[in-house]
């Protein structure tokens, strides 16, 4: 067994988007990306901090624009429009989840999809489904450059999601579709789970349930990605995987803290920079792929 440390593998790749961001800077191209939180969550808190911290280590330009709760749907689409006109700011950032009052997707659909950097308009989720990516979900994207950098080659190979979301589930699913594995979904209603995991050579847990997944789940040999930021019966951060029992099964494995958490923000300051030379070429809107 060998762990995945997703906190080595962001600070590298951040060294590298250290470097390109003072490249665009010196053409006059500063990155600009605006997060707007509503309301008092703790975890988003501590995420949304994550996120302007890592922005201004690396030199893009960052704002955290915090809204009460019971902001309007209206106040906040007007919002968004004020960042969609403004230049300085290439990508917009609406935490989520949002307060059950305002609607998710009209909250989506008002974001400039060239400034989407999340990659949750329905214009950037057709687009990675039509196989012409332009702006990835950054957790998604996190876990495949963790494939790439630890030589995971999912050719051919089974791979199972547990979990369906827009954000992580269904565009896992599709990337390792482009990169040739055989991908299947399961999720809340699947009948004999435990059948489909243990035919995984690939396994992504993305359901936000603590310790989930055990080893009796797992093929021997399989590469185990945990997506989960859950609590466990103490209160302490844990995951979707029972990382001490399946650790002894899987080949690969991501721990939580230290795994795709770290990987999810540094793929998104990726998506900043790109969107912002993109910008640079005017305004194109294209595939990366
Ligand atoms: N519009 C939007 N975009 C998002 O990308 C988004 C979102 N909403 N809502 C919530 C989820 C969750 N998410 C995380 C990012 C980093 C860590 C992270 O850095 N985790 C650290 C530990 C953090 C801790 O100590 O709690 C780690 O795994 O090592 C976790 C979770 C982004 N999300």
């Amino acid at each position: 067994m060998k762990i995945i440390d997703g906190k080595a593998l962001a600070v590298q790749m951040q060294a590298d988007l250290k470097v390109k961001v003072e490249k665009l800077s010196e053409k006059g191209v500063v990155p600009g990306l605006v997060v707007i939180l509503l309301g008092e969550d703790p975890a988003s808190q501590v995420y949304v901090r994550n996120k302007e911290r890592t922005a201004q280590r690396l030199g893009i330009n960052s704002k955290v624009v915090r809204l009460p709760d019971q902001t309007s749907e209206s106040e906040l689409l007007a919002l968004i429009d004020q960042y969609n006109q403004d230049e300085q700011w290439n990508g917009i950032l609406v935490q989520l989840p949002l307060p059950a009052h305002i609607s998710e997707e009209k909250v989506l659909l008002a974001i400039d999809p060239k400034k989407d950097v999340d990659g949750f308009h329905p214009m950037n989720m057709g687009r990675l489904w039509a196989g012409n990516p332009v702006m990835v979900p950054s957790t998604p994207a996190g876990i495949m450059a963790m494939f790439k950098h630890y030589d995971v080659d999912l050719s051919g190979k089974r791979a199972v999601v547990i979990g369906r979301s827009n954000i992580v589930g269904k565009p896992i699913a599709q990337l390792m579709m482009m990169a040739n594995a055989t991908v299947t979904i399961a999720h809340s209603r699947s009948k004999n789970l435990s059948e489909l995991t243990k035919a995984a050579d690939i396994l992504v847990v993305a359901i936000g349930v603590a310790k989930f997944v055990t080893a009796d789940m797992v093929k021997k040999g399989a590469v185990v990605i945990d997506v989960g930021m859950d609590r466990d019966e103490n209160g302490k951060l844990c995951g979707d995987v029972d990382f001490d029992s399946v650790k002894e099964v899987a080949s690969l494995i991501t721990p939580v803290p230290g795994g795709v958490g770290p990987m999810t923000i540094t793929m998104l300051m990726e998506q900043t920079i790109r969107s912002a030379e993109m910008s640079e070429n005017n305004n194109s809107y294209s595939s990366n792929k």
